[in-house]
């Protein structure tokens, strides 16, 4: 862990000036929720991994009731290949069948969840992993989709249908730090495989969070020619995925941050994961990094 080197008069008077900037910010979002999507992308690196739980448990530590959905996508596409279960998306949504969810929950709501709380706890805070299983926290309908004007059969995907946010409830009142796995229980208790993007979403919305920040492995939403949009309207994410230039993972994303926008949370921003401190430098900066949308 890094250190304050206090020989060093022009360091620490930096670092004082920095902590004495953020305070603001603390102040305004102490006791506000934060709804942080960690995509699968964005965790592959695992000094990254250790910096991601420093600052969620910081942002813990100064107030902010952090809750924490993760991804999975390419976690879960090897532990396919080594089984030698072939898989495909559709517009950012993998097609599941039986054989695929059963990986999708191992990989999702096993390793992957119990790391990312082990992190946390690691660097001093307390997390406890679920699934939407536990307490029926995301309960998942089939997702539709049409392409060409013909339905598309995406098997067990789900989409959320209710959020039951009473078990969060119960955790933040303990001081607790949920990290959810996108697994839900669909019609008939069937498990559903959910895009996190898409339960974050929904669990933003169902807990009033003030803000909704995706992680993951791009600066932002690029535009045609590569270059970061620091400001995205519905509008314009409409318009940009007409025209192609938004597309697979970024579809499900957007559509999230327009539904969390529009269903009351303040506003949501897609960040690069890949950048140490990427959420601390979005929260606690006047400026902000990343694509911030806006209802519009
Ligand atoms: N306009 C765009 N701007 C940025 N990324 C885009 C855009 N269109 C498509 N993408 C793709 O979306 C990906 C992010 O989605 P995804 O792979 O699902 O990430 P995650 O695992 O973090 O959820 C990017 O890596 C990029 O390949
Ligand atoms: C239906 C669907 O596509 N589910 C995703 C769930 C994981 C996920 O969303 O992971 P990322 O955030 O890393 O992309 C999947 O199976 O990959």
């Amino acid at each position: 862990m890094s250190q304050i080197n206090f020989t060093d008069t022009k360091y620490w008077l930096k670092t004082a000036q920095t902590l004495t900037d953020a305070l603001p910010y603390m102040q305004k979002y102490s006791g506000q929720r934060f709804v942080i999507k960690y995509g699968g992308h964005a965790m592959v690196d695992p000094e990254l991994a250790r910096v991601f739980a420093r600052d969620i448990v910081l942002l813990r530590q100064v107030g902010i009731l952090p809750v924490v959905v993760h991804g999975g996508g390419p976690q879960i596409g090897d532990m396919l290949k080594r089984l030698n279960i072939q898989s495909t998306f559709i517009d950012g949504l993998r097609v599941t069948d039986a054989a695929t969810m059963e990986i999708v929950e191992m990989v999702l709501a096993g390793s992957l969840n119990k790391q990312i709380v082990a992190a946390i706890n690691a660097a001093g805070g307390h997390a406890v992993g679920l699934s939407g299983k536990d307490d029926n926290l995301l309960m998942a309908k089939p997702a539709k989709m049409m392409k060409d004007g013909k339905p598309v059969d995406l098997g067990l995907v789900g989409e959320p249908d209710r959020v039951n946010p009473k078990i969060l409830h119960s955790l933040e009142q303990d001081g607790i730090i949920p990290v959810i796995a996108p697994v839900g229980f669909g019609p008939n208790r069937q498990t559903y495989n959910i895009n996190a993007d898409t339960a974050a979403g929904a669990i933003a919305g169902a807990i009033g969070a003030a803000r909704l920040l995706m992680l993951t492995d791009v600066p932002g939403v690029l535009d045609k020619s590569g270059k970061m949009i620091p400001q995205l309207t519905s509008g314009e994410v409409r318009a940009l995925t007409a025209d192609g230039t938004i597309s697979g993972g970024m579809i499900p994303k957007l559509e999230t941050c327009l539904m969390a926008v529009e269903g009351g949370v303040e506003a949501a921003v897609v960040l690069d994961g890949r950048v140490p401190h990427a959420m601390l430098l979005e929260i606690f900066t006047p400026q902000g990094v990343g694509t911030l949308v806006t209802r519009g």
